[in-house]
């Protein structure tokens, strides 16, 4: 029986998984990196597929936008066989040393959304990425030759509540972009014994009213993804 939403068999889902929000993304993953590429999930736009890099096979689950959606699709991936969650997600920049396009390796993620909460009955809690993701998501950025950050996120639920000054506020306290999905995709991981991490690429600056020009943002995107399809190949044989 498959789970409620990602509407796969067991065996359909590879053991290692990258999850954008935006379902075009994991067309574009599909199409542009992996071979042998199998659909196993169209249900609400949360397209999912199965295919091979360099050797590895490798799945692409859409998330949806925000912890809810993230969290279900998380917990059901889990019961697949999922066993490495690397988000390849868009965030809105508030650090100054954050320019349009730049590569964010996540460190951890402040839990400002609701699901967190309803998961953690309101305990104070640290979502963070694993160990072993995190290491091999750096590792791979750093092999690229290409400058890159590593640091601390928000992990918001309104997405038009942020505001540069409340973002700034956050920034006093080390957190350098916002985003929808992490926090949620790092506590699943810890409560059901799997790894997670995350890489972030900068559509905007937090309060803009447009994303960063196309071209340059696609860029960011796929510069973001041949990380983190570098980071689990490092990453294979050791989770
Ligand atoms: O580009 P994705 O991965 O969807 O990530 C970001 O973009 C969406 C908001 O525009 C939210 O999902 C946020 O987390
Ligand atoms: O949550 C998000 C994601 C992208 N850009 C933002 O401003 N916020």
């Amino acid at each position: 029986m498959s789970p409620l939403h990602v509407r796969a068999k067991t065996g359909e889902v590879a053991p290692f998984v990258l999850l954008p929000g935006d379902p075009g993304r994991a067309e574009y993953i599909a199409e542009t990196f992996l071979e042998d590429v199998t659909t196993y999930n169209t249900y609400r736009s949360l397209l999912g597929f199965t295919g091979r890099y360099k050797g590895l096979p490798v799945s692409v689950q859409t998330t949806g936008m925000g912890c809810p959606s993230a969290s279900i699709v998380a917990e059901e991936l889990v019961q697949l066989g999922a066993r490495v969650l690397v988000r390849v997600g868009t965030s809105g920049a508030v650090d100054p040393a954050l320019s349009a396009a730049d590569l964010l390796v996540v460190q951890g993620a402040v839990p400002l959304d609701g699901t967190t909460r309803q998961y953690l009955e309101n305990r104070p809690y640290a979502p963070i990425p694993s160990w072993p993701v995190l290491k091999a998501l750096e590792r791979a950025a750093a092999a690229s030759g290409e400058p890159y950050h590593v640091g601390l996120i928000a992990t918001e639920d309104a997405f038009y509540a942020t505001n540069p000054e409340n973002a700034r506020a956050w920034h006093r306290f080390g957190v350098m972009a916002f985003e929808m999905e992490a926090a949620a995709l790092f506590l699943v991981a810890k409560m059901r014994g799997v790894h997670a991490g995350a890489l972030l690429t900068v559509s905007n600056q937090i309060g803009d009213t447009e994303f960063v020009e196309e071209s340059l943002l696609q860029q960011g995107v796929h510069r973001m993804i041949a990380t983190a399809l570098e980071g689990l190949v490092l990453l294979e044989g050791e989770v």
